[in-house]
């Protein structure tokens, strides 16, 4: 089963929803339900690939929460942000574009691991006044 079908299955999608419902000549509507189709793989691929990458920085928070290291690390922010701009332009997506998502991204996983970092704080507070 594709992701597509994994996710119209799970939330009744409906992949020709459009407000341009009998605007358009059939034709143009019919080329873009098909170059939609992909978009909707693209976007389903997307949300799964990002679930992944927030699995993947929760872990990195509950290990700086154990080792009280910050939530933020402007060095690794730095590099990877440098390294995806090379890629983005290498790939003709505009680099300017592809800092702003990931910055936008790493802003979401810093204010998890504040989080992670105050409950951590929080039961090690409850756990010294039990004893
Ligand atoms: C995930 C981390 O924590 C933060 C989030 C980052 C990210 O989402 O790529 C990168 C650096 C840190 O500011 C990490 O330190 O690796």
């Amino acid at each position: 089963m594709t992701a597509e079908h994994h996710a119209s299955q799970a939330f009744d999608f409906d992949p020709t929803a459009s407000s341009l419902a009998g605007e358009v000549d059939p034709s143009v509507m019919e080329e873009l339900l098909s170059i939609r189709s992909s978009i909707d793989n693209i976007d389903a691929t997307l949300v799964f690939l990002l679930a992944e990458r927030f699995k993947a920085t929760q872990r990195v928070g509950v290990l700086k929460a154990r080792h009280k290291l910050p939530a933020g690390d402007p060095g690794r922010e730095a590099a990877q942000i440098s390294r995806l701009r090379n890629l983005a332009t290498e790939a003709h997506l505009d680099p300017a574009f592809a800092e702003k998502f990931l910055n936008f991204i790493i802003s979401e996983v810093i204010r998890h691991h504040e989080a992670i970092s105050a409950d951590h704080e929080r039961q090690a507070g409850r756990a010294d006044s039990a004893s």
